[in-house]
């Protein structure tokens, strides 16, 4: 199963490019910019990562980001995820990069898109690679704040295809950013976010409801409202779901009890996927790994996940078809 499961053409749609960050390419890139880590090794890095609620993670999380500084930082931070994914087999990324991070720090907005813009570039020539950017607006800044990102990520627009919501969720509702992601989407931008990780149920009828996403991010506590699944499952909505980040932050207690079996029985259309995974333990193959010893899932199960990551993405149909033939005649070859 392990190597069916390493070998499987998959796609990754929940990702976030900060959270990619290892901590040996931490200490390089923060030695090359002279900037001091609360950390000396790898396992005092390894101590710091535990934690107990989403909270807890951002705050490191934002710290780790903050010693990228040069084109050149967001290149390799990228390209280093990017050579991950082709040793996993995946074949197609979205990408979610958070410009509020950086821009905050006083890092203009066009280095950290041109650095990751130039690295997913290269990974398309060179690792056959194909992946699009998600602008992630961090909900506990204010509205306001995400409109000047807007703006200043105009003349970007070809390189973004879709704008996504992160960091706290509970006490920032969706509908704290209505206005700015009607906005978005004007200008051509595909709206996703994150919505019932911490947050309940009804912050997941505000993003399809009120910002009209397209894809929910976690959405583990739609479990919550009968209705609202009903309606996810009718407005065939997929879910990217990240179990090991589940676990690391406590919104899970233990894999075994995951809601991912439950959630594909009801008819939802589940991913899996990574999230952070230099911070939650692994990348997308361990993900499915774990996750598939955890609920005993059967090559079946697997394959329609794989399957639902492709039919899912950004992808335009002929692309995106593409990849399901190649996925098939793998698994007809391996099942
Ligand atoms: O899992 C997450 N949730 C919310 N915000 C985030 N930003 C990075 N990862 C996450
Ligand atoms: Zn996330």
């Amino acid at each position: 199963m392990k190597n069916f499961i390493e070998n499987l053409p998959k796609a990754e749609l929940h990702l976030h490019i900060e959270g990619s960050f290892e901590p040996e390419l931490m200490f390089k890139i923060a030695k090359r910019n002279n900037i001091k880590i609360p950390y000396d090794t790898v396992a005092e890095i390894e101590e710091a990562y535990k934690f107990n609620c989403l909270q807890d993670f951002l705050d490191i999380y934002y710290q780790g980001a903050g010693v990228l500084t040069s084109e050149q930082d967001f290149y390799d931070l990228t390209y280093s995820y990017l050579q991950k994914c082709a040793n996993q087999n995946v074949r197609h990324t979205e990408i979610m990069f958070d410009p509020q991070t950086h821009t905050e720090r006083g890092i203009p907005f066009e280095v950290v898109i041109n650095g990751i813009s130039k690295a997913c570039k290269d990974a398309e020539e060179k690792l056959n690679i194909s992946s699009f950017l998600i602008m992630s607006y961090l909900r506990h800044l204010s509205e306001e704040d995400a409109f000047k990102t807007l703006k200043e990520s105009l003349p970007f627009k070809s390189k973004i295809k879709a704008i996504g919501l992160d960091s706290s969720e509970k006490g920032n509702p969706p509908s704290k950013f209505k206005n700015v992601y009607k906005a978005s989407v004007k200008e051509g931008y595909i709206p996703v976010a994150h919505a019932g990780e911490e947050g309940n149920a009804d912050y997941i009828w505000e993003a399809i409801d009120i910002l009209g996403i397209k894809r929910i991010d976690h959405g583990n506590n739609s479990l919550q409202d009968e209705t609202l699944v009903k309606e996810i499952v009718k407005r065939n909505l997929a879910l990217t779901v990240c179990p090991l980040s589940n676990t690391a932050l406590q919104v899970v207690d233990d894999l075994k009890n995951h809601p991912l079996k439950k959630m594909m029985e009801l008819g939802l259309k589940v991913t899996i996927n990574s999230d952070d995974p230099a911070y939650f333990g692994g990348q997308v193959n361990k993900n499915y790994i774990e996750i598939q010893k955890a609920l005993n899932l059967t090559k079946s199960d697997i394959y329609e996940l794989a399957k639902n990551s492709f039919n899912y993405s950004l992808l335009e149909d002929e692309k995106k078809q593409q990849y399901l033939n190649e996925l098939e005649v793998y698994y007809t070859n391996n099942k």
